[in-house]
C-alpha cells in the first residue's frame, strides 16, 4: 500500500474487533468514554445538519424524533439531539426511550439529562408504545403513512436503539416500533453507527448511517445496503494518535475507508520553478457520433485535475466543436469510420505523439464498433504509459492487452462484462456504485463513501474517468493512489454540489465547479479534540 494511503484510509473492523479496540482505547475510564460520546455526538449533529442541506433548509421549528436504547448508541443519539437543539433552539424533540428511563446505563442517562434539562429544550420522553392485539406482526417497511406520534412528519429521525453490540433477535415490541417508524413519513432518517436491528428483517431503514470512530464491517455488506443507506464515516481520531493501543490484527485490513486527507498533497503550494511539463500530459481517446458528450466531460474533468497538458483524440467531425467547448485541451481530429467512430487508419496520429504522454485514458463515448474496439486494444498493447480504461473500453480483449499498468473504472454492469479477464490484467479496479471500491489485487479494498444519488445520472462516470486520468498523468507510478484520490475528490465534489443545489435540478458538469472547493476547505480534521489512550 503506498505510504500516502496507509495514513489516510482507516480499517473497517468487525463488531468484535471494534469492541476490543474501544475497550483498549478507553481502558474502562468513564470520563474518557464521556468525552468520546460528546465528540461523537457533536460530529453526528454536524453531519446530520450538513446532509440535510441536500433537502434544503430546516424549518424554523424542526420536528425531531430520537429513538434511544439503554447504552452508548442511545447516549450518542440523545447528545446529538442536544447539539442539534443548540443550533436550532426552537426544535421540537420527541424522545422515545424504548426501554424506559430506569434502565439507562450511566452515560446514556447522563446524555438524557443533558438533553432533557437543556434550556429551553422541549424534549419530552415517551416509551415504546405498548402493543395492542394484532400489532405483534411486522407491517411492511415504509408501506404507509402510519405515524408513531401524532403531528406533522418528522424532519429528522435519529436511531440510537442498538449499536454494534446488538445481538438478534429484535424483541417484538421494538420490532413493531421500528416498523411503525419506518412506515411514518420523515425527511431524513439517521442511524447512529449502525441501523438498529441490522441483519434482521426488523431493521431501521436509514437514509444515512453515521459510523462513529470506526466503520464496522456490517455497514459495508452488500446485503445491508438498503438499511444502511448512505454510510458516513465520522473520523474521531482513533487511528491517528500513535499513542493509541493497537489491539487490531497487524495484517492489512480487508476493508479500509478513505478519508478526505488522501487529497492533502493536492493542497500544497507548487514550486515556482515549474512549468506545464512538470504536471503530466494526459492523452484521452474517445468519442463517437453516438456519444459526442462523454469525451468532452472527461476532458473537462482532466483539465481541473491539475494536469499540465491534456490532448484528446476524437472523430474528426467532432474536433472543432470540442475545441470550442474546451479550448484548454489540444483536440486532435482522427479519421472516422462510416458510422462515426475512431478508425484504425488514424493510429499514426497517436504513435507520432505517444512519447509526450504520461498517461492514457481510453473509452468515454468510444462506442462499440468492432474496428474502434480493435483500435483501442492496439493502443492498450502499444502504450508505454499507464492507462485508464473506462466505459466502452472495458472489454475482455482490451483490459488484458499490453503490459502497461492500468486502472479500470467499471460500474457493476461493466464489471460483469470483464470479470473473467481481470486476473490477468494486473490492474487497479475502481468498482463504481453507491460505495466505490478500489483494489489493486492486494489484500485491502479501499472504500470511498463520498458522493450520493446526485451522481446517478449520465456523465458522472465520464467525469470520474477524466479526473483519475489527470491525476494519473501527474503521478504515473502511483495508479492506486490516483484511483483513490479521484474517487474521493469526485465524491466530495458531488456532496458539495448536492448540498448547494439539491439532488435533482442539476447538470452533472456542475460538479466541476465544486472540485476547487473540495481542495480549499479544511480537511474535516479528526475533529475537535482527539481521543487518546492516555498512555
Ligand atoms: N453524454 C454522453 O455522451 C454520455 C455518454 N455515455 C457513454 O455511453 C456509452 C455506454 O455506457 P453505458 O454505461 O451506458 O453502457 P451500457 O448501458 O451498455 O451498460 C453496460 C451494461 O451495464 C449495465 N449498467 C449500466 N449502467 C449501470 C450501472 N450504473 N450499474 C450497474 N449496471 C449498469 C447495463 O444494463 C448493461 O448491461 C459509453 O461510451 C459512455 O461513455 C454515458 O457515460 C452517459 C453520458
Ligand atoms: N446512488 C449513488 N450514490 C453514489 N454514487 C453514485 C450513485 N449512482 C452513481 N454513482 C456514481 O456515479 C458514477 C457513475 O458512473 P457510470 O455508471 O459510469 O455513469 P456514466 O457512464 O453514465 O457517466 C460513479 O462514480 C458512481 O460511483
Amino acid at each position: 500500500m503506498p505510504p500516502g494511503l496507509a495514513a489516510t484510509s482507516h480499517p473497517a473492523l468487525s463488531p468484535a474487533d471494534a469492541a476490543r479496540f474501544e475497550a483498549a482505547l478507553f481502558g474502562g475510564d468513564e470520563s474518557r468514554e464521556w468525552a468520546a460520546m460528546q465528540q461523537a455526538a457533536r460530529a453526528i449533529a454536524a453531519a446530520v445538519l450538513r446532509d440535510f442541506d441536500e433537502i434544503g433548509p430546516l424549518p424554523p421549528e424542526p420536528r425531531i424524533l430520537v429513538l434511544a436504547g439503554k447504552g452508548h448508541n442511545g447516549g450518542d443519539a440523545l447528545l446529538a439531539a442536544k447539539f442539534i437543539h443548540e443550533k436550532h433552539p426552537r426544535a421540537r424533540i420527541e424522545t422515545c426511550l424504548v426501554f424506559g428511563e430506569r434502565v439507562l446505563r450511566p452515560l446514556a442517562l447522563r446524555a438524557w439529562r443533558e438533553l432533557s434539562h437543556a434550556p429551553p429544550c422541549r424534549a419530552r420522553p415517551c416509551v415504546a408504545p405498548r402493543l395492542t392485539d394484532g400489532e405483534n406482526s411486522r407491517p411492511d417497511a415504509r408501506s404507509g403513512p402510519t405515524s408513531i406520534l401524532p403531528g406533522p412528519p418528522f424532519d429528522i429521525v435519529l436511531d440510537g436503539i442498538f449499536g454494534f453490540q446488538f445481538r438478534p433477535p429484535v424483541e417484538p415490541r421494538i420490532a413493531a416500533l421500528l416498523a411503525r417508524v419506518n412506515a411514518s413519513p420523515a425527511r431524513l432518517r439517521a442511524a447512529v453507527d449502525l441501523p438498529s436491528g441490522l441483519g434482521t428483517p426488523d431493521v431501521f431503514l436509514a437514509d444515512f448511517t453515521y459510523a462513529t470512530g470506526i466503520v464496522k464491517s456490517p455497514a459495508l455488506a452488500e446485503e445491508n445496503r438498503a438499511a444502511v443507506g448512505r454510510l458516513r464515516y465520522l473520523d474521531l481520531g482513533f487511528w491517528d494518535n500513535t499513542a493509541n493501543p493497537s489491539p487490531v490484527p497487524a495484517d492489512p485490513p480487508a476493508a479500509a475507508i478513505l478519508t478526505p486527507a488522501v487529497l492533502s498533497p493536492l493542497r500544497v503550494l507548487r514550486s515556482p520553478l515549474t512549468d506545464k511539463r512538470d504536471y503530466g500530459h494526459l492523452f484521452i481517446v474517445g468519442g463517437s457520433r453516438g456519444y459526442p458528450g462523454a469525451v468532452i466531460m472527461a476532458a473537462l474533468a482532466a483539465l481541473r485535475s491539475g494536469a499540465g497538458l491534456v490532448t484528446v483524440f476524437v472523430p474528426e467531425t467532432m474536433a472543432a466543436a470540442c475545441a470550442a467547448r474546451a479550448p484548454e485541451a489540444m483536440w486532435v481530429a482522427w479519421p472516422e469510420t462510416p458510422e462515426g467512430g475512431l478508425a484504425l487508419e488514424g493510429a499514426h496520429l497517436f504513435r507520432e505523439r505517444a512519447d509526450r504522454a504520461t498517461a492514457l485514458l481510453v473509452g468515454p463515448g468510444l462506442g462499440r464498433e468492432a474496428e474502434t474496439l480493435a483500435l483501442a486494444a492496439d493502443l492498450a498493447k502499444l502504450s508505454a504509459v499507464p492507462l485508464v480504461l473506462d466505459a466502452d473500453a472495458l472489454q475482455p480483449a482490451i483490459v488484458g492487452a499490453g503490459a502497461a499498468s492500468r486502472i479500470l473504472t467499471p460500474h457493476v454492469g461493466e464489471f460483469a462484462r470483464i470479470a473473467a479477464a481481470l486476473p490477468g490484467a494486473g490492474a487497479v479496479t475502481v468498482l463504481k456504485g453507491p460505495v466505490t471500491r478500489i483494489n489493486d489485487g492486494g489484500a485491502t479494498t479501499h472504500h470511498s463513501l463520498f458522493g450520493g444519488p446526485v451522481l446517478a445520472r449520465g456523465g458522472s462516470g465520464d467525469l470520474l474517468a477524466g479526473l483519475i486520468g489527470g491525476l494519473l498523468a501527474q503521478e504515473p507510478a502511483q495508479p492506486l493512489l490516483a484511483a483513490c484520490r479521484g474517487a474521493v475528490w469526485h465524491g466530495l465534489a458531488a456532496d458539495r454540489l448536492a448540498r448547494a443545489q439539491g439532488q435533482r435540478a442539476v447538470n452533472i458538469t456542475q460538479l466541476l465547479d465544486h472540485l476547487a472547493g473540495v481542495l480549499r476547505e479544511d480537511v474535516p480534521a479528526a475533529a475537535a479534540g482527539k481521543v487518546t489512550s492516555g498512555k
